[in-house]
């Protein structure tokens, strides 16, 4: 049996971080929309046993291994099935970006593994076995806008947001989240944020953004308050770093002023551009 899914970047149209915790990671208060740019992801079910993954445009360090092949094994593990797996992944979404690609490709095997093998693993299980792969892959398990707690995995849907259009910039650098979190200093702990008041328009949506780890990256990587800059002269009526960077999007409320910030961004020699939308829920 061979299937082929579409596995959806994110975007963090806001993003606070609220204090360190013992293990290291940080609790967090964001809010997250899957958007239209995609990997292509094919499960095949094979005789020769094991895992094989196959993902075009990526390197892996020695030693790395792609997270989608330890998502397809914890569902071998879990389901009891003796066969073989062979991914392909068909790279899109720029890696190291803050777009989550990795942990959508690990969801995407997940949920598609399960229900290829007639697992019958519930969403609840799958949810907790997406959070030891990554804090970001309970939100794509999910698929659904969310305002997400905890390192990520404490999810609550949201409704309502308006059906702005967005311009992504990648200029061509990769950043490791795990850098990111261990140059922010924390100058006071947060609270716990409560539900805010979500964005109802374009204008709302551009004055909600906020990124508590856009300054860290920036620090590193000036080139994202340049692009920044850039995709804000040409029209967006927000801009914001997604995640942990350096992946900038523009917000805009047509999808005509979208495509001519994109017509001039596409002369910038380095820099990846797209125009994506939010994906419904
Ligand atoms: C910043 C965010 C925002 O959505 O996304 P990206 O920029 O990576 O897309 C996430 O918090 C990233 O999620 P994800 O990329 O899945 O993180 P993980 O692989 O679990 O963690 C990588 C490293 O980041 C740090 N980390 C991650 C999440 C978190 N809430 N606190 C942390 O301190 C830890 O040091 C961890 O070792
Ligand atoms: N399927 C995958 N896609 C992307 N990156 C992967 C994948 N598997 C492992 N990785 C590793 O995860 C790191 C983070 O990748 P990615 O998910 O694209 O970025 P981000 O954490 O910024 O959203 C990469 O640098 C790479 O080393």
């Amino acid at each position: 049996m061979v299937k082929e899914f579409l596995a959806p970047a994110k975007i963090n149209l806001c993003l606070h971080v609220l204090g360190k915790r013992p293990d290291g990671y940080h609790d967090v208060a964001m809010l997250m929309q899957r958007i239209s740019l995609y990997d292509r992801v094919r499960i095949a079910l094979v005789a020769e046993g094991g895992v094989r993954v196959n993902c075009s445009g990526l390197a892996l360090a020695p030693g790395e291994e792609n997270i989608a092949a330890r998502a397809a094994r914890r569902i071998l593990e879990l389901s009891g099935v003796s066969t073989g797996v062979e991914i392909h992944i068909d790279k899109q979404i720029p890696v190291a970006a803050g777009l989550g690609g990795g942990s959508s490709d690990a969801a995407t095997v997940l949920v598609g593994l399960n229900e290829m093998l007639g697992a019958g693993l519930d969403p609840v299980t799958l949810v907790a076995e997406g959070a030891k792969l990554g804090a970001d892959v309970p939100f794509f398990v999910n698929g659904r806008t969310a305002w997400a707690t905890g390192i990520g995995e404490c999810l609550q849907s949201v409704d309502g947001l308006p059906p702005a259009w967005y311009v992504l910039i990648n200029p061509g650098v990769a950043v490791s989240t795990a850098w990111v979190y261990q140059n922010l200093r924390l100058t006071s702990q947060g609270v716990v944020a409560k539900l805010p008041k979500f964005p109802r328009t374009v204008g709302e949506l551009a004055g909600f953004l906020a990124n508590d780890l856009e300054r860290v990256t920036i620090a590193g990587f000036p080139i994202v308050e340049e692009v920044k800059a850039r995709v804000l002269d040409l029209g967006a009526r927000g801009a914001l770093m997604s995640g942990s960077g350096p992946t900038v999007f523009g917000v805009f409320d047509s999808r005509d002023a979208a495509e001519s910030a994109l017509s001039q961004l596409r002369q910038m020699a380095g820099w990846r551009v797209f125009l994506a939308h939010p994906l419904e829920d």
